[in-house]
């Protein structure tokens, strides 16, 4: 017996060796980056235990081996780019398109054919066709159902007024999600008014548990994620995803059967905009898989990071009450100029609102890192050659907090962006850029001007009191360990 389980330990572990033992070509490669001595099977995972966050270890392994540094996850070469230029050869060319191997590991929830994570080949069909979705005319429509929500918002926060601090993500995260809900699906989800949402609360445990399988390499085998705590807690909290998606599906084929529950009008009298999902169901060459990773992709890609734009934002104006009051004044101008309805024009005309929003997203990138697989070996601007096969990583919060593209990054300062004189357009890329950059990027703008409009008409933000410090984290999209902790006044 003892023989057979000493046989059982030994094959198990040469599993694991094979594994984890990249091609000799990434071997070769990979170390003529710098970068932190391996270990056997693990390389450098264990970098990711010694700090208290994922970013910090990231943020460290960049300051201690620059702007290209290189990490062993596994058989993985995970490389670090934080240099415009370096970036720059990624995302102008349409060389390296697909996603990044870590990606994949989102399969079982996000799939293979969503715009987010799908390979090109499928992603050329789906951005072409799916694009006039995002068309001006129709944000110009929604401009009235996103000023909707934020009014319930707004209505949600009055018990917070002049109370202690508070998390605001609590409040935006369900506001964002009303407005995607209803927006881009055709659904009033009502979970502002709702006491509890099942669908944020799993898409939570599922987005943590994720982003720790990435930097563990052991957990990278299904079948070893499977039998873990974190794969049984994620295969727990799936399901709920997978049938909320299914169930907003299901109700807009109804609605769109039954004419009579098809309410395309809007209070105030105008049309409502044709819902993104109503683009892919009229499409009769996607399959009933396709239009189910779409719709997973657009309700979490469509609202987490608004959720975290609009958040961070809120949070860096109330440690800045003089930028606050600047953005205040403007919005009152506004205000007296055209009264309370407003287009999307006059919502984009607001200039210091505008760079208020850059700032919040340079400052507090809501995606910190996008990544792409090296299609072929490539030579860098900075000298080194990335091999085919290994993981570009492009770090964008570290490259918007980097001091040589922004003086003094630490300060939260809109009026940064007023003479704007970039000498690389790839220095500042909250939404990426290329071909494969943020289809939402006008709605996401748009959505975010409108929350804050709506919140600074009726109230201040205070700092919080207790928590002075904050460990930001990356969640896929950006977090705080602590939560975004503010106090509310109401202006007047
Ligand atoms: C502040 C808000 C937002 C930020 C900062 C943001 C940022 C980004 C970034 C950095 C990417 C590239 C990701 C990668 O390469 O892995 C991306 C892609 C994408 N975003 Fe956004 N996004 C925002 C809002 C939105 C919204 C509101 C939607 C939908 C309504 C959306 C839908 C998408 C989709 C579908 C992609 C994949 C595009 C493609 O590959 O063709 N995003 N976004």
């Amino acid at each position: 017996m003892s023989w057979l389980a000493l046989i059982l330990f030994v094959a198990f572990i040469i599993y694991l060796y094979k594994l984890c033992t990249p091609s000799s070509h990434l071997w070769k490669y990979g170390n003529q980056i710098p970068g932190p001595k391996p270990l056997p099977i693990v390389g450098n995972a264990l970098v990711f235990i010694s700090e208290k966050t994922i970013l910090e270890s990231l943020w460290n392994t960049v300051r201690q081996y620059g702007p290209v540094a290189r990490l062993w996850l596994g058989k993985q070469l995970f490389i670090t780019l934080t240099d415009p230029k370096d970036i720059e050869v990624f995302l102008a060319r349409n060389v390296h398109m697909n996603k990044s191997g870590s990606y994949r590991l989102l399969d079982s929830w996000l799939g293979k054919k969503g715009m987010l994570t799908g390979d090109a080949d499928v992603w050329k069909v789906h951005r072409k066709l799916l694009t006039p979705s995002f068309h001006f005319k129709i944000l110009e429509n929604a401009v009235g159902m996103i000023e909707k929500h934020a009014n319930i918002m707004c209505q949600q926060l009055e018990s917070r007024v002049e109370q202690p601090e508070f998390d605001i993500t609590d409040y935006v995260e369900k506001c964002s999600l009303d407005i995607i809900c209803e927006t881009a699906m055709g659904i009033d989800l009502q979970c502002q008014t709702a006491r509890y949402s099942r669908y944020l609360e799993n898409l939570k445990t599922i987005t943590l548990v994720m982003i720790a399988r990435i930097f563990q390499p052991w957990l990278h085998t299904e079948f070893l994620f499977n039998i873990s705590t974190s794969g049984r807690i994620y295969n727990k909290a799936l399901p709920v995803i997978k049938s909320h998606v299914l169930k907003v599906i299901t109700d807009r084929k109804e609605m769109l059967t039954s004419k009579n529950s098809l309410n395309d009008q809007t209070d105030d009298g105008t049309k409502k905009p044709k819902p993104f999902l109503d683009f892919i169901l009229a499409e009769s060459n996607f399959t009933n898989e396709e239009i189910e990773d779409e719709v997973q992709t657009i309700m979490f890609a469509g609202h987490d990071t608004t959720k975290t734009g609009i958040s961070f934002c809120l949070y860096a104006l109330s440690n800045n009450p003089h930028v606050q009051e600047k953005l205040i004044e403007e919005i009152d101008d506004m205000v007296a100029q055209k009264g309370e309805n407003l287009s999307i024009q006059d919502y984009n005309s607001m200039k210091y609102m505008d760079n208020v929003i850059k700032e919040g997203l340079r400052i507090y990138s809501p995606v910190p890192i996008v990544a792409r697989k090296v299609a072929e070996d490539v030579t860098l601007p900075s000298g080194f050659t990335l091999p085919v096969g290994s993981e570009a990583n492009f770090c964008l919060l570290f490259l918007h907090n980097d001091e040589k593209y922004f003086e003094e990054p630490n300060k939260f300062k809109p009026e940064r962006f007023e003479h704007q004189e970039r000498k690389n357009p790839f220095e500042y890329i909250p939404f990426s850029a290329g071909s494969r950059n943020c289809v939402g990027q006008k709605f996401a703008n748009i959505e975010m001007k409108v929350v804050l409009f709506k919140f600074f008409q009726k109230y201040r933000l205070l700092p919080a009191t207790k928590t002075t410090t904050i460990d930001l984290e990356t969640g896929i999209v950006l977090r705080s360990l602590q939560g975004l902790p503010v106090r509310i006044a109401r202006r007047n």
